[in-house]
């Protein structure tokens, strides 16, 4: 494991500043300032805030895939304060450890389902992290851990053996998933998982999550811009705006509590007492109703 996994909070930001450099005509921007921010661990943190208020960013760095960029494309740099997963640095992350990182943090991104190889089946898909963590995995322990992992996730089985481009936009998002958590990781960051994706199959996709999260008890940062769907999954959201925190804590504290103008015009967007009427009704795999997420203390202070 990275760091001091079995000890440490699965995520502690302090003081986090992320900057993108400069790079031709564009000037140095600063994404992201003095972010303070804990994922404890099992549970569930939605990240809120409007586009471009620095939550891929976020994501991107928490998820160890900031050191290496597209071509042409500048990546985000840690330029103040600092953030550990599992207790490892982020700053001072070397490319060894970011690889590491990688394996025990789950990261599904905005674009994930567009961006499965073509050219590789379902299974193939699934099997890619397991492989690249270890060539010599059993193969007949691969074949089982591949279809129990796309059994988890909803998919035919029949599907083993198809391209993605075969599959449904929501399909492709439970692929995306399954690979992602291929891995059993202790983090699951997933950035706008259902961004793509028309209303019923989202809610799908995040009471999937959802259950898979309560089941191995993965800790996991849920990106959205959409309060509806973290008021879905999460236990407490954080609310960026301009790379800023403006507000932390249980989200129904949150809103009824709002520190923040940002949080306020939210709060303010939700139908009257929708708090307590709207409570979101999360149904298990048994169909028996599950009480909205809440930590054991939620007035306790977040850190
Ligand atoms: N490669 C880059 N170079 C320079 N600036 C960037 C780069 N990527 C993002 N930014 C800037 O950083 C800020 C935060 O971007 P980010 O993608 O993290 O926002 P976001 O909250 O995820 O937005 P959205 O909800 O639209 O995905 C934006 O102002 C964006 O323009």
């Amino acid at each position: 494991m990275v760091g001091n996994a079995q000890h440490g909070y699965p995520v502690l930001a302090s003081d986090l500043t992320i900057e993108y450099p400069a790079h031709g005509p564009s000037p140095a921007y600063v994404a992201v300032r003095g972010l303070n921010l804990s994922v404890k661990p099992g549970e569930v943190l939605g990240l809120l805030g409007e586009s471009g208020s620095g939550k891929s960013t976020i994501a991107k760095v928490l998820a160890g895939r900031f050191l290496s960029a597209p071509r042409g494309a500048v990546h985000p740099v840690i330029t103040g304060g600092d953030a550990q997963v599992f207790g490892e640095s982020l700053r001072r992350l070397s490319r060894r450890h970011a690889d590491r990182l990688m394996f025990e943090v789950g990261y599904v991104g905005q674009e994930a389902s567009e961006t499965l190889r073509a050219d590789h089946t379902v299974a193939e898909i699934v099997a890619e992290p397991i492989l690249l963590r270890d060539r010599h995995y059993n193969r007949k322990a691969l074949e089982a851990r591949v279809v129990t992992m796309v059994d988890a996730v909803r998919l035919p089985l029949g599907s083993l053996g198809r391209y993605p481009y075969e599959l449904s936009t929501g399909q492709r998002q439970r692929l995306a998933i399954a690979r992602a958590l291929v891995l059993e990781p202790a983090l699951l960051i997933a950035d706008e998982p259902t961004a793509a994706i028309d209303a019923v199959v989202r809610h799908a996709i995040i009471d999937l999550i959802s259950e898979l999260q309560e089941h191995t008890a993965f800790s996991a940062m849920v990106i959205s811009h959409d309060l509806a769907i973290l008021r879905r999954i999460a236990d407490r959201i954080a609310v960026l705006q301009g790379g800023m925190l403006v507000g932390l804590g249980p989200i129904e504290e949150v809103l009824a509590n709002p520190l923040h103008p940002y949080v306020e015009r939210l709060a303010a967007e939700l139908p009257e007492d929708s708090v307590a009427r709207e409570a979101p009704v999360l149904r298990g795999i048994d169909g028996v109703p599950k009480p909205p997420r809440m930590l054991p203390h939620p007035r306790r202070p977040a850190v």
